[in-house]
């Protein structure tokens, strides 16, 4: 079972639920997919070691062999070759690694070369099997990233999968394979706007979901109330709590201080492991 904790908006707590629910599972894995800021591991304080560097293929021109027919650059969509009178310029940072140019040069004159963008981390110790990637700072290539980070993943295992903020590419790249996605969202109009926006990515993606409403007493009872209309499972709620917000502040996660929590959370898991069964089982 493949779970993404996701949410339109940042900050709303999908590191608190993450961390937290994979605490509360025994054997669970946990990867941070937000590689831009991997932050799980300020709450699990594990050692980590490198397991590999993640590259992309870049091209590499060579003068000599090169016409300037322009082929390359018309068929990158990317935008990363640019025909100069006397020379092809290459935009390393936006190339997608895709191979495309080098297969159309009619005179074989790209090759191509590792470019690092990123690196897969693992934990050495500690009671869950934990890894994260690291996006190389002023690097674009997200999704690359967190594609390696995912090929980690034991199958044979429950993988929770911390997404990063937002609707964007490097959340696509985070939930496309999971078998259930958690919204974690808030009541405020802001968290209420951008929980809409992932519920549509969601749909499209045909990812089954469920809301965790955090900080449920703050704002108003619009994410409750539509929650209801449009029968999403809202699977739990949490509600601000100051002990909530000292004990992250210290880096410990709140399941290990409020046990009565690891019950919820476990309740949580099942909810999901049965919607999701639901899903998968042949319409009567
Ligand atoms: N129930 C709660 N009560 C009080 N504070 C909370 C609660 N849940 C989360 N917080 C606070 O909200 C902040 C954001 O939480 P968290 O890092 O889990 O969000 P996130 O969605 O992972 O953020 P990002 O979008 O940056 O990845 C933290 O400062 C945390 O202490
Ligand atoms: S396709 Fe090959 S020959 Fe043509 S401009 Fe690009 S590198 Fe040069
Ligand atoms: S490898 Fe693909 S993305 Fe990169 S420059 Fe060539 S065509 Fe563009």
């Amino acid at each position: 079972m493949k779970i993404a904790i996701a949410s339109g908006k940042g900050g709303t707590g999908k590191t608190t639920v993450a961390v937290n629910l994979a605490l509360s599972l025994k054997d669970a894995q946990l990867f941070d997919c937000d590689v831009e800021e991997p932050n799980c591991n300020l709450f699990l304080g594990y050692d980590l070691e490198k397991i590999e560097d993640v590259n992309v293929k870049t091209p590499v021109v060579d003068k000599n062999k090169c016409d300037l027919c322009g082929k390359c650059s018309d068929f990158c969509q990317f935008n990363a070759l640019a025909i100069l009178p006397e020379d092809v310029m290459i935009f390393p940072t936006l190339c997608h690694g895709c191979g495309g140019c080098t297969i159309v040069c009619p005179n074989k004159a790209i090759s191509e070369v590792d470019r690092k963008v990123g690196v897969i981390e693992g934990s050495v110790n500690g009671e869950l099997a934990f890894c994260q990637g690291l996006l190389k700072i002023g690097e674009p290539m997200t999704s690359l990233v967190i594609k390696a980070l995912q090929e980690h993943i034991d199958k044979n295992a429950t993988a929770i999968i911390d997404a990063p903020p937002g609707t964007a590419c490097p959340v696509i790249a985070s939930v496309k394979n999971v078998d259930y996605c958690i919204l974690v969202t808030e009541s405020t109009p802001f968290g209420f706007h951008d929980l809409k926006l992932a519920l549509d990515v969601m749909r499209i993606l045909g990812i089954p979901f469920g809301v965790v409403i955090n900080r449920c007493d703050i704002g108003d009872n619009r994410v409750e109330e539509y929650c209801i209309e449009e029968g999403i499972p809202i699977l739990m709620k949490i509600p601000y709590d100051r002990e909530i917000a000292r004990l992250y502040s210290k880096g410990i996660p709140f399941v290990n201080e409020m046990p009565e929590w690891k019950d919820r959370f476990l309740r949580l898991f099942r909810d999901v492991t049965s919607l999701s069964e639901m899903r998968d089982r042949p319409e009567q």
